[in-house]
Formats: C-alpha cells, structure tokens, sequence
C-alpha cells in the first residue's frame, strides 16, 4: 500500500524497514518482498515520481538536471578551499528512485581493478568482479536502441543480462561525432584505442554510451525495481516521509540492537516509531546515510558529544572519506552547421523535437548526450608519485565529447555559433572530503565537503585532461570543424592559467560515495563489515553509494544496483539461516 503520511500507517512493525526508496533501496524492498512471507515498509522523504514527464526525456534531463527543486535536496558544499572558496550545488534526488531518478542515465560499472580492490581491502572475494559480474548480469534487460540500427561491433552482447528489470540500451539517435570519434581511434589507436564494450572489465579506450533510457524513456530503480511491485501485499511504501533517526531497540552482550526508526512529516511534525523484526536498512545515499547514523549517535564519540548527541557507537569512520569525481566542461567554438545549438535556441525546432518524443520516443532527445566517451589512463602525471587507480583496467579520466555548448558552472549559452565541448572528469581521484553534521536538528542540511582538488595530483589530472581533449580535436577527423577554444578556456594560454581556469570552473560529477565504507573487523576506519552491517551494532545494515571503500572508475550507478543485488542476497541468506536456527 501507498501512505503519505505516518498517520496512515496500519501497522508499526515489519520484518524489515528500508529506508529509502532510492537507487540502492528500490533494489532492497524488490528482492526482499519477492518473498511473500517477509513484511517490508519502505520510507522515503520525497515525492511520487510518477507522471512527471520532464523526468522520462533523456536529454532534457542532461540539460535541466536541476529544473525542480521540489525534487532535489537543494544542498551545496562548503566553501572550496581548492576551488578558490567556491561554494558549489551538490544536488541529490528527493523523489522515489532517489538519484536514478534524475541523473544523466550513463551506465557503466566500473572496472575490474575496482572490484577486485573491493575484495581486497574488504577481505571478501564476494566483492571481486568475477564474484560480482552475475549480479550485474542479474539487474539488466539489455534493450534494442530506439531507431533499431545494427548494432554489431558496438557492444559485446554476451555481457549483458536479458531479464533483469532495468533497461540500458546504445544510443538511439546518430550524432555527426560519432564518425569523428571512430576515425580518431583507428588513426590514433595509440591514445585513443577502440573499446568494444566499456563494461567487460577493462574500461579504457573510446567505445559506445551506454545508458539505462531503454525505449527512449528514462529506466530508474523506481520504474524498474518499484512500480511494477507496488501491488505486493507485503510491501508498504511511505512518501513525503523523513526518517530522522534509527533508535536503540535492546542489546545483546553489551552490543546496542537498533531496529527502530523515527518518522516525521516535517520539522514540527508528531515522531512516529516503526519497528523491523529482522532489520533496519539504511539506502539514503552517500550524503544523507553519514547524517543519518550521526543523528543517531553512531559516529565519532567526540564530535556527537559537541552536539550533544548520545553516542551509541563509536565509529570514527561516519562522514569520513567522501570521494567524488570532479567535472568540467570546456566548449570550442567550430565551423559546423549541424550542431544541437539552433535547436536549443529555437523554440519552435525545439518543440518539434519534443513533439516527436512525444509521439514516437524517437528522435535527438532520446540519448543523455554524447554517443560515444572515453576513458583514459594517464600514467604520466604519475610519475614519482602514487597512483590513486585501482590498476590498469581502470582509467584516470573521462571524456564525454557533444555536439553542443554545454557547461556546468553556470556560465551563459552564447547566442549565436556552434560548438562542441568535451566534459572532462577526474576518475580515479586522489583528493578527500567528509560529510559532517551541521547541527542535531535532522531538517537542518548536513556540511558537504567534497574537498575537490584538496589534492593537487587531481589538478594535474584535471589539466592533461584538457589538454588530451585539444589533442582529439586537433586529430584529423575533426580537423575541418577548426575549432578555437571559448569563454574562459580560451584565456588560459599557459599551464598556470589552466590550472586556474579548471579550480575557477570545475564542480562535482555528482558521484559521492565512500561515507560510511566497508572493511575488515580490524580497520577502525570502516563503518561496515564486508557484508555491509554497520560494526559495534546489531540490526543496522546500510546499502547505498556510501558502501564503497574506494569511488569506482565509473559513474556509479551501475555498481550501485550490483551491489544491491547482492546486499539482498546476503540479507536474505542470514534471514534464511536465522529462521532455520528458530
Ligand atoms: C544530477 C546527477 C547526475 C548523475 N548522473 C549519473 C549518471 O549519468 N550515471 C551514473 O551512474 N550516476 C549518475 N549520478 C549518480 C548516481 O545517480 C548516484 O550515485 C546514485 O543514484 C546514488 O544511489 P544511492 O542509492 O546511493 O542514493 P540515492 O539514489 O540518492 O537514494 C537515496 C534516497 O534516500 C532518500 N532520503 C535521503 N535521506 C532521507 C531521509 N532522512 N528520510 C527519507 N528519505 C531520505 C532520498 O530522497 C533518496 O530517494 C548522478 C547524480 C546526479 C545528482
């Protein structure tokens, strides 16, 4: 059943509360409720994404990734000190799907290094890549791009899963870069190799997009995971709902048991209590996990007691290791009259193409921009120093080429030109920042501390980033678009200058993870165990981007629903192995 409101609510116990009905939770109360026999009630703070239409388009959610901010949680960082004490929008989902369901779609899980440096420093092979990969397999229905072009040589179809409920999918709209970006990496397949398929494992090299907007319409853990489940009798699903604490229920051998959760619709709202018999599970995502555990006293025992918070667990890891992957997008202007630019300053071509979207899911607006990326390693800045990969399968950089101006940081669409612009991100970052509560009041936002650039290896990063992005454009498949660099990238002429230019205009991927990461029982710094049970406690287990003990050289949200995928199995095997002791 579907309540808004505590007050609603029929029952106050389940078998298990989740919350939240994010990317990583939606997966939780799928699984977990696919067992008739196991009560689940699901609590988000945000709204039903149903019927918001602007949210399905791909590419309009590229452009407006922060059109509503009655769906977001409207937070910003703390001032930057590497960014010159800019104060950056770090923008989270408030809706059902959470993140999936307002990010840009890419869908790529990371590399074989990753996992395998997951298993390694969490001494569980179960986290390796070969361990992972059926999970992976398990979360996809592979779908035919839109325009149903053949799509041999352009992913490897043995990869991929073909009965999961999320649907990624090729592009399905040519973009005159594509050829481009073909004939660079067979003229120089030295820096620009051609991957097949950048989710084998090994991620480097120039290879197709591939993006969870199968059908032409956005694919989230809601659409997937949750709608088609919503008539489960065993699942309840509360919305404009916050839980503002998990509470101490018992304790076993001195061990504090936490199965209770604190619900409130709103700051001055009454504070209801729901009970899991089994579990709580916490999925609010790398910013609001670490405020959540905080609030309820799990955390470093000093800084709760400065705030007054009674310490359950002393866990100084809480909000500790925030990794993000810093983004900057740098434009060129070119002699081309086939760029996406006319259409986003014409209304009426504009609203053609909306038309057609509308009327067959076909046409520009269709793919999330930028039909084909790269992932680069770039050993040289490393040299003398650490590399902060996880090895050779995992990139230093992304590049994400498109066919229009684009940027990130606020600047103003030109009114008049063509251009191309190349997004560029840090992969495998070195720098580290926290998540830290700003107050006790849960309706208070928490401070945010990417701490981008904190380390200057990931400026370097950043800067040969732009400068293998002139070396692409000035390869020569693009050398009749002549392009001349625009706006402030077009005044940094000298390596200090760049090195400016990217901490005067760089912002987040929106990629936060690591906040309350696993580990072994010895490591004092993880939160979690390897099976993602928070340490020191009983009853308390979290499953969300916050688990990560390294950023993955991807974007996240892939190894984010395999990781789900096997969060519920491990749930449900020790459920099983406690019912069977009974
Ligand atoms: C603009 C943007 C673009 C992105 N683009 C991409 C991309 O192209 N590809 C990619 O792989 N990744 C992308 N990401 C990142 C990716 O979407 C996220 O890393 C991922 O979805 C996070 O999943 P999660 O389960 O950890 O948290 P979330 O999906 O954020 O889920 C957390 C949920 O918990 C809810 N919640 C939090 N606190 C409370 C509370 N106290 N009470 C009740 N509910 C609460 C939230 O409202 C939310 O629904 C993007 C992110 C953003 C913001």
């Amino acid at each position: 059943a579907l309540y808004n409101n505590t007050a609603g609510l029929v029952k106050l116990e389940y078998d298990f509360v989740i919350h939240l009905a994010g990317t990583a939770g939606n997966v939780i109360a799928n699984r977990l409720s696919a067992n008739h026999n196991v009560s689940v009630l699901l609590v988000e703070a945000g709204v039903n994404d149903t019927g918001i239409s602007e949210l399905q388009i791909p590419l309009l959610a590229a452009r407006n990734a922060f059109f509503d901010p009655s769906l977001l949680w409207n937070y910003n960082t703390t001032s930057q000190t590497a960014l010159n004490g800019r104060v950056i929008s770090y923008q989270r989902g408030r809706l059902l799907g959470g993140c999936s369901s307002i990010n840009l779609m890419y869908y790529t899980r990371g590399s074989r290094d990753d996992f395998n440096r997951f298993a390694n420093v969490t001494g569980d092979s179960g986290w390796s890549w070969s361990s992972i990969f059926p999970y992976m397999l398990k979360v996809e229905n592979f779908t035919a791009p839109v325009d149903h072009h053949d799509t041999s040589g352009q992913f490897d179809p043995s990869l991929h899963g073909d009965r999961g409920p999320l649907l990624p999918t090729l592009p399905g709209f040519p973009s005159p870069l594509d050829q481009r970006l073909l004939a660079t990496t067979e003229e120089d397949s030295g820096r620009f190799p051609f991957n097949l398929d950048m989710n084998s494992g090994d991620t480097i090299g120039i290879g197709w997009v591939q993006s969870t907007s199968g059908n032409g319409v956005r694919s989230s853990s809601a659409t997937a995971y949750l709608h088609p489940i919503l008539d489960r009798p065993n699942l309840d699903l509360l919305v404009d709902t916050q839980a503002t604490r998990v509470l101490q229920t018992g304790s076993r051998h001195g061990i504090p048991i936490l199965r209770g959760v604190e619900l409130a619709n709103g700051v001055s709202g009454p504070r209801v209590t729901v009970h899991a018999r089994h579990e709580v599970i916490l999925s609010a995502g790398a910013v609001n996990t670490p405020q959540l555990l905080l609030l309820s006293g799990i955390g470093n025992r000093h800084d709760l007691a400065a705030l007054g918070i009674p310490a359950l667990v002393h866990s100084p890891g809480v909000g500790q290791n925030l990794q993000d992957h810093p983004l900057l997008s740098s434009s060129w202007s070119v002699n081309a009259n086939d760029t996406l630019d006319a259409g986003s300053r014409n209304a009426t071509l504009y609203g053609e193409l909306l038309e057609q979207w509308d009327t067959s899911r076909t046409g520009p607006l269709v793919d999330t921009g930028g039909n084909l990326i790269a992932w680069l390693r770039l050993p040289s800045v490393f040299s003398g120093s650490e590399d902060p990969s996880a090895g050779p399968t995992s990139a230093h950089v992304e590049l994400i080429p498109s066919n229009e101006w684009n940027s990130f940081s606020g600047e103003p669409m030109p009114e008049s030109g063509s251009y191309v612009s190349v997004v560029t991100g840090v992969i495998s970052p070195a720098s580290r920042g926290s998540v830290t509560l700003s107050s006790a009041n849960p309706f208070d936002p928490p401070a945010i501390d990417p701490g981008l650039f904190t380390n200057d290896l990931d400026v370097a990063v950043m800067v040969e980033a732009i400068r293998t992005s002139y070396a692409l454009l000035a390869t020569g498949p693009w050398k009749d678009l002549a392009a001349r660099p625009y706006g402030l990238l077009a005044d940094a002429t000298t390596d200090a200058g760049l090195a400016q230019y990217v901490r005067n205009s760089t912002t987040s991927f929106w990629h936060p993870t690591g906040t309350a990461k696993m580990g072994t029982a010895t490591d004092d710094t993880a939160v979690l165990d390897s099976k993602l049970r928070v340490k020191g406690a009983e009853g308390l287990r979290v499953v969300d981007a916050s688990v990560f003990p390294f950023i993955t050289a991807s974007h996240p949200q892939a190894p984010i629903y395999a990781i789900a995928e096997r969060a519920a199995d491990l749930i449900l095997s020790q459920l099983y192995e406690q019912v069977g002791e009974h």
